[in-house]
């Protein structure tokens, strides 16, 4: 599970015929592409390279995008690969491997909550050789939604509040840990921190959320192509 409930579906084009393929065929296809694919982001954000250089390549990406052709997803479609709530997304902009924009962040289950380590790069610089604010917002907000789910509970964001303490730095393994720390009816309080991989002790970004589950009514409305809504 993650936070891609965005619009990012509406401009994400898919292979014509995915039902002919095996999940996991698929999966690796996509992440491939989204490795390349943040290759180049992260190319076309250092690089120093000439305008005509740059012209050059802008008309070398215009052909590649061409080539996505075929059926696109609609708006609140849930891709055929994906798992939701609670398991893979293959876009989501802060775990999908199929996403240009993503670290990607690796989640896995940590004491009492979710770990989540990943990289930040240019693409994600806030002040020079740091990571933009709103990204750490980002990494937390979805991990965070990683821990409601790890602990039964998947729920949306309501209320998000960080507390900057240094900044992240960028080109350096970092590692987010979230927890549930109390659910009172609908309502789940989280907690959340990214420090660097080298040192758990000291705190970067600490963040209190509060997530609700919607009611059946309302989980319905929104996610109308989730099986069981
Ligand atoms: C289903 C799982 C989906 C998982 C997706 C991954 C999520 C990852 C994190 C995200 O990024 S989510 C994206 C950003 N968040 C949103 O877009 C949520 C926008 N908000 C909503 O759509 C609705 O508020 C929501 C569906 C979450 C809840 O609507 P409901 O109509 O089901 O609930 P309601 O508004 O009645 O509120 C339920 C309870 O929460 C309380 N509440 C609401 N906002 C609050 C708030 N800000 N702080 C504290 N409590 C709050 C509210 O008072 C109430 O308390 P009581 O039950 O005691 O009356």
């Amino acid at each position: 599970m993650n936070s891609s409930l965005n619009d990012h579906a509406t401009t994400s084009a898919v292979p014509e015929q995915p039902a002919h393929h095996e999940p996991e065929h698929e999966r690796a296809a996509i992440a491939a592409l989204g490795h390349e694919l943040r290759a180049l982001v992260d190319a076309t954000v250092r690089t120093a390279a000439s305008p005509d250089t740059l012209h050059r390549v802008t008309d070398g990406v215009r052909s590649l995008t061409r080539q996505l052709t075929g059926r696109r997803r609609a708006r609140a479609e849930i891709p055929s690969v994906d798992e939701f709530p609670g398991g893979v997304r293959m876009y989501s902009p802060v775990t999908g491997a199929g996403s240009p924009l993503a670290p990607p962040m690796r989640v896995t289950p940590a004491d009492g909550g979710v770990a989540g380590t990943c990289v930040l790069g240019k693409a994600h610089e806030g002040p020079p050789g740091y990571g933009h604010g709103g990204m750490s917002a980002m990494l937390l907000d979805e991990l965070m939604g990683w821990a409601c789910v790890a602990a039964g509970t998947p729920a949306m964001t309501v209320s998000l509040q960080l507390r900057y303490h240094r900044p992240v730095p960028l080109d350096t393994p970092l590692r987010a840990f979230a927890q549930v720390t109390g659910v009172e009816d609908r309502r789940v309080s989280v907690g959340g921190v990214i420090t660097t991989e080298e040192d758990h002790a000291t705190v970067l970004v600490a963040a209190d959320g509060v997530f609700v589950s919607p009611d059946p009514d309302r989980a319905r409305a929104l996610f109308p192509s989730l099986p069981g809504t």
